[in-house]
């Protein structure tokens, strides 16, 4: 069974769940008023609730044995919402795509390549789904484009995994803190994604620590103070104009006296020089690697979803300029092109690690590549 049928079947199994309980919660006696009627209530007639049907549930056990748990329901869920501004673009195209071709052509891939295009799904990526979806046709014969939306759907899932290349997970330590620097261009909402993460961390349990190195552009400092107050966590502060190396070493220090879980390593954006980004930033891992041998365990490239194939490039460029091991894709709420995730892990085989989903603290998701496809496509397949 392909990933987005197990996947399916999970909603299915929970949506059978939910109306069980609704035909329970109709009968409760509860709603009967008893101080208004003379008579003794009638016996309530609560019935048990009924099992799902046999069928629901040898699905739903396929689909957690596919890895898709209650937590990533409630995640795919929070994805469906937050993106419908994708969504609604690239299901408004597949429908209309959908009107105007009863039969799979040429004219109807050529069509669906542009779509894909449009919705920044970069063309390596569209190319390879194409090629692929004509070997299909070929080989079993479909005409129908309907049948093809799901296969498009889990191919498109296929090419994410195969491209992919390292953890997807956060590399966290024990015993020492998890030193994660985050670089970025101005504005592509590096200082929101650290408070965001900040945040999630603290509510772990864990204890957290920023490190304001982002000592270049005005004001940048004073705004991730902002963010360790609102998550309640602890800053080191640079000075602006100052050597950002100078904040990290104080931070590792601080780190390592208070027994700190996480550091949040803020830094300048500046792409523009890349040279001086580049020096800027080896310095930097070279003073975290004298205190933390091995450290940062991560660097977190932040991309701002609505700037496109323009973010791409700008993604493509940092990987030039430092050894990134994941992705943080902001504003995914924002944009009607949300395919910007499948061109990033093709084109630079990079896992996206999480995903903003707004403004707010708590709009940050780790990224799950089911949880987005989900997001995107789910209503084609009602
Ligand atoms: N809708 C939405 N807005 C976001 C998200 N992440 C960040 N933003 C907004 O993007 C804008 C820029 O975010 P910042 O965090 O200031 O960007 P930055 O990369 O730190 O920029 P510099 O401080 O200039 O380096 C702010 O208005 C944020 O509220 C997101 O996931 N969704």
């Amino acid at each position: 069974m392909s990933f987005f049928s197990k996947f399916k079947n999970l909603f299915k199994g929970q949506e059978q769940e939910e109306q069980n309980l609704d035909d329970a919660k109709i009968i409760e006696p509860a709603t009967l008023d008893a101080e208004e009627t003379l008579e003794e209530p009638a016996a309530p007639a609560a019935q048990p609730v009924p099992e799902s049907s046999p069928v629901a549930a040898e699905e739903v056990k396929d689909a957690v044995s596919a890895g898709v748990s209650q937590g990533s329901i409630e995640q795919a869920q929070d994805y469906h919402q937050k993106m419908s501004k994708s969504r609604s673009g690239i299901l408004s195209a597949f429908g209309d795509l959908m009107s105007r071709f009863q039969t799979v052509d040429e004219e109807y891939f050529e069509e669906l390549e542009d779509i894909l295009i449009m919705a920044d799904v970069g063309v390596t990526t569209v190319t390879e789904l194409t090629d692929e979806l004509r070997r299909e046709v070929q080989r079993s014969g479909v005409s129908d484009p309907r049948a093809l939306n799901e296969v498009i759907v889990n191919k498109l899932y296929d090419i994410y995994n195969e491209s992919i290349s390292g953890s997807r997970e956060l590399n966290m330590q024990h015993g020492q803190p998890t030193v994660i620097l985050m670089i970025g261009v101005n504005g592509a909402g590096k200082t929101t994604t650290i408070g965001k993460l900040a945040e999630q961390f603290k509510s772990q349990g864990k204890k957290v620590l920023l490190a304001a190195g982002d000592t270049f552009r005005a004001g940048a400092i004073d705004q991730l103070a902002v963010w360790a107050q609102r998550a309640n966590v602890d800053i080191v502060l640079g000075t602006e104009g100052g050597d950002p190396s100078a904040v990290m070493f104080d931070a590792m220090q601080k780190a390592k006296n208070g027994n700190y879980d996480v550091v949040l390593c803020d830094t300048a954006g500046r792409l523009q020089n890349k040279t001086n980004l580049m020096n800027e930033l080896a310095k930097i891992r070279r003073i975290i690697d004298r205190e933390y041998p091995g450290a940062p365990h991560e660097t977190l490239l932040v991309v701002d979803a609505t700037t496109g194939q323009n973010g791409l490039s700008q993604a493509r460029a940092f990987t030039e300029v430092a050894p990134i091991s994941g992705v943080v894709l902001t504003k995914l709420d924002g944009t009607a092109k949300g395919g910007i995730v499948l061109a990033i892990g093709k084109e630079l085989g990079i896992p996206v690690k999480y995903i903003g989903l707004g403004e707010k603290i708590t709009d940050l998701e780790p990224f799950r590549i089911e949880n987005y496809l989900y997001g995107l496509f789910a209503e084609m397949f009602e």
